[in-house]
């Protein structure tokens, strides 16, 4: 079995540490010559993780021709890079390959999911299928080899048995599923609900208000799965619950921190100004507000962090308006 993995970022490593300690064959593909050296000599990515050691047996790679006879191409990845991604390793898919995406969110102009996305892009004579490898799981605590449980999810149930079994091992649990919509739904949605949990941390709230936060945050985002036709269960599991509890409660999170910085700034200024890492929440919270209005879906959190970021509302008012909002039943 040989993989490749498109991206030397956070999640790349967290991914092929695991393969590699599995005794995959695996080469990471990135465009950061640094990063790319310090792996394949230092077996470091000290840019994110200056402490950890990799396993040795990880190579990387500037060169895209490394695609080239891949059985399983792993997208790890930004999703505003997913599609010319997928076009720049089309000329070097030499079979029928499992494309494994790993990234969060929707695109950045259609709003498709991120299968959805992969499917247009890469000709059929060349995709076995799309596997979504998703669900709670930081990348600074994979590298660690701290156990961690996410989801295979599929339309082609062999394929992500494969992938089920390559990713497996005693730290690393792969579940399986097919709940494409509901999944990809899960864990693009919670990114958003998750700057909020920093926002309200920021604004030094406590743990009373983050319970809240992840109740109510679980039960819009399975108003807004169930409208595009995910199931109510898949909500309840690792894409659902278990990625929306770890993303709003661990100080890993970019999605988080992003929002702890705008809390304790009270503005959504301080992050266009600064921020430099992939806060894919931002996005999301644009394509769920547009996508919600059309609908008429009810997402009062994901709206009030869409004013915040996007309409210079303070968050401290925004908390204020949640708390206010007209009473309905449970
Ligand atoms: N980090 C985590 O723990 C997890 C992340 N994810 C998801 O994985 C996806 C990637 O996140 P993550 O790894 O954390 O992000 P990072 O920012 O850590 O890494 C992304 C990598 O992709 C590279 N990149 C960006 N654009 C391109 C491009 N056009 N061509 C080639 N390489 C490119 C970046 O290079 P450069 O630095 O030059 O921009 C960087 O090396 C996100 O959707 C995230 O939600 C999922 C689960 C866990
Ligand atoms: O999706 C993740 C963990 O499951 C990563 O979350 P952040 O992008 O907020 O760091």
């Amino acid at each position: 079995m040989k993989v490749t993995i498109i991206g030397s970022g956070s999640w790349g490593t967290g991914i092929a540490q695991v393969l590699a300690d599995n005794h995959v064959d695996v080469t990471m593909w990135g465009i950061e010559e640094d990063q790319i050296n310090d792996i394949q000599n230092n077996h470091k990515n000290s840019m994110f993780f200056k402490d950890v050691d990799l396993n040795p047996n990880i190579k990387a790679t500037t060169d895209i021709s490394v695609v080239n006879g891949s059985d399983v191409v792993v997208l790890s990845v930004p999703t505003i890079a997913i599609e010319s991604v997928c076009k720049q390793i089309t000329p070097y898919l030499d079979k029928k390959t499992i494309i494994v995406n790993t990234s969060k969110g929707f695109h950045p102009e259609t709003n498709e999911r991120m299968s959805e996305v992969i499917r247009h892009s890469i000709p059929e004579d060349k995709l076995s299928s799309v596997v979504s490898l998703i669900g709670p799981s930081h990348a600074e605590e994979v590298v660690q080899r701290i156990l961690t449980t996410i989801s295979a999810v599929s339309l082609n149930p062999e394929d992500a048995k494969t992938i089920q079994k390559t990713f497996s091992n005693e730290y690393f649990r792969i579940y399986t599923g097919n709940d494409e919509i509901g999944s990809e739904m899960g864990v693009a949605l919670k990114n958003s609900i998750a700057v909020a949990s920093g926002v309200l941390s920021g604004l030094g709230y406590g743990d009373n208000t983050r319970a809240a936060l992840i109740t109510r945050g679980i039960a819009e985002i399975i108003r807004f799965g169930e409208a595009f036709g995910g199931k109510r269960e898949t909500f309840m599991g690792l894409t659902g619950i278990g990625d929306l509890i770890v993303t709003c409660t661990s100080p890993h999170s970019r999605n988080f921190q992003a929002g702890y910085e705008i809390g304790k700034a009270n503005t959504a200024q301080i992050f266009w100004d600064t921020n430099k890492k992939t806060v894919e929440g931002v996005r999301t919270a644009k394509v769920v507000h547009e996508l919600a209005e059309e609908k008429g879906i009810e997402m009062p959190i994901t709206n009030e962090i869409y004013k915040v970021l996007y309409e210079g509302k303070d968050p401290a008012t925004s908390a204020k308006d949640l708390m206010l909002r007209q009473l309905k039943p449970e």
